[in-house]
């Protein structure tokens, strides 16, 4: 048999599907005729993928009547008669002989049947070409791993938050504490020493001498350590704040009962009164926010998102308006809707006393004309980052507002709530909440000894 021949007869092959084919199949006259003749639909021949060795198609060709001229093979069945330059010429002795024992029993061994699947496997192109499906942009079949969530740090307890607020003042006071004792007795010096550092905290004189004296009685001549000065600074400090650490009380004889809010501008004002009226409207009370800041469109604008949040009633008015006005309409509309609460916000100017003195008053006049008592509660609010300022503050406000109580703000932050000590001894003015933290939660009823513990750097 001539080379050209015999790659022919292999090439024919391709023209054999690429399924692997039982040996009936493959012996089957019938088929091995339609496929080797034109009677087969030329179309469906190149469609199907193609193996450049296909002992198959030898048979076929022999069990048609043995081969047919190259020409006809050409041109009846062999598409693709280029690739018959793919067959090794290596390879073309050991094949040969193959096609000749199939051409003397006319039969195809299985061996060379699994060698064509194999073939046909390694080198179709169809077996080459990526079975993915074409997806649409946005899409890819690659599977990623979903990262894990991280997990988020919990929370701090609002008393952390306080202690952390307040570290620096008592870490501050607790080192140079425990360096004025180290090695040292308590006497008269010492003493001295300790009362400036207590002054210097912003505990005030008068609760540094307090300190002191107890500390005295306890430890006059004696070794002291750093932690005795705490435990006894957090006793007197406790014994200071716990008359004024009272809660906000009520009078809901009085609807509305009104708490006019008043402190400098950025004191957290308009925060505190979205926390005060978050607790009140959770407890089932009817809340009704008035915007009496009315020289910042942003103060008014801030308030409402509070109302909203909190699910109180909202009552504005036009920038530059009367607060005085706005207080009494505020009033009318609580009483009318039947709020239990109104809260007033107010503008914080200080840099014109004059005129927020002449406001403030007005409103407290206004009000009282609509009920003697009201406003029931006039709740200051100091940021407790400003230190020795908040003192000053307090005596202004309480001068022109008739200041009833007050709540502490920022205790969170770097706060310095020595000065909370001082006004306490001075004022003796309620201190209701603390704010720890800028959220809703954020606010804490006042409680005397934890405070003092904190001041103290005692750990809770
Ligand atoms: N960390 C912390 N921030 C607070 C606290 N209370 C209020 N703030 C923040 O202090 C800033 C000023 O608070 P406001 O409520 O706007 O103060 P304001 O007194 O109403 O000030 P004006 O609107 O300018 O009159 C805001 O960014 C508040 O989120 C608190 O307890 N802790």
């Amino acid at each position: 048999m001539a080379l050209g021949f015999i790659k022919k007869v292999f090439t024919f092959g391709k023209d054999k599907p690429v399924e692997e084919p039982t040996p009936g199949e493959a012996l089957a006259p019938a088929e091995a005729v339609a496929i080797g003749t034109e009677s087969e639909p030329h179309s469906r021949q190149e469609d199907l993928p193609v193996s450049p060795v296909d002992p198959v198609a030898a048979v076929e060709m022999d069990t048609a009547g043995g081969p047919v001229a190259d020409d006809t093979a050409d041109a009846a069945v062999i598409p693709d008669v280029g690739r018959q330059a793919d067959l090794p010429e290596d390879d073309v002795p050991a094949l040969l002989a193959g096609i000749e024992d199939i051409v003397d029993i006319g039969m195809v061994p299985l061996s060379l049947l699994e060698a064509e699947s194999e073939a046909g496997t390694e080198e179709s192109p169809v077996a080459e070409a990526p079975l993915e499906p074409i997806l649409p942009k946005g899409f890819s079949t690659r599977i990623e791993a979903v990262p894990e969530p991280e997990v988020e740090a919990p929370r701090l307890t609002w008393y952390q938050r306080l202690t952390s607020g307040l570290a620096r003042t008592s870490s501050q006071l607790t080192g140079q504490i425990t360096a004025l004792f180290t090695k040292r007795k308590l006497d008269d010096q010492t003493l001295e020493d300790l009362e400036d550092l207590l002054i210097q905290a912003d505990l005030g004189v008068e609760t540094a001498m307090r300190i002191t004296g107890a500390l005295s009685a306890e430890r006059y001549g004696k070794d002291v350590t750093g932690e005795d000065v705490s435990r006894i600074m957090a006793a007197e400090i406790s014994k200071v704040l716990a008359p004024v650490a009272k809660p906000l009380a009520l009078d809901l004889n009085h609807k509305p009962h009104v708490i006019l809010v008043v402190g400098v501008n950025g004191t957290g004002k308009t925060t505190t009164i979205g926390k005060l009226a978050a607790k009140l409207s959770g407890s089932g009370l009817k809340v009704m926010l008035a915007a009496g800041d009315t020289f910042r469109a942003a103060a008014i604008e801030q308030l409402k998102i509070w109302a909203d949040r909190t699910g109180s009633e909202f009552i504005g008015t036009k920038l530059g308006a009367d607060a005085a006005g706005l207080a009494y309409d505020a009033f009318e509309q609580a009483r009318a809707k039947k709020s239990d609460v109104l809260i007033i916000d107010t503008a914080g100017r200080l840099q014109n006393k004059a005129e927020l003195m002449a406001e403030l008053e007005k409103i407290v006049r206004v009000l009282g004309k609509l009920d003697p008592e009201a406003p029931h509660t006039v709740l200051q609010t100091l940021d407790a980052t400003t230190g020795q300022n908040a003192l000053s503050q307090v005596e202004i406000f309480r001068n022109i507002a008739g200041v009833s109580g007050l709540i502490m703000t920022k205790l969170d932050g770097t706060a310095r709530g020595g000065i909370l000590v001082g006004i306490a001894a001075k004022h003796k003015l309620p201190v209701y909440f603390i704010g720890v933290g800028e959220g809703v939660e954020d606010l804490e009823p006042f409680e005397a000894d934890e405070f003092a513990k904190a001041i103290a750097g005692l750990t809770h």
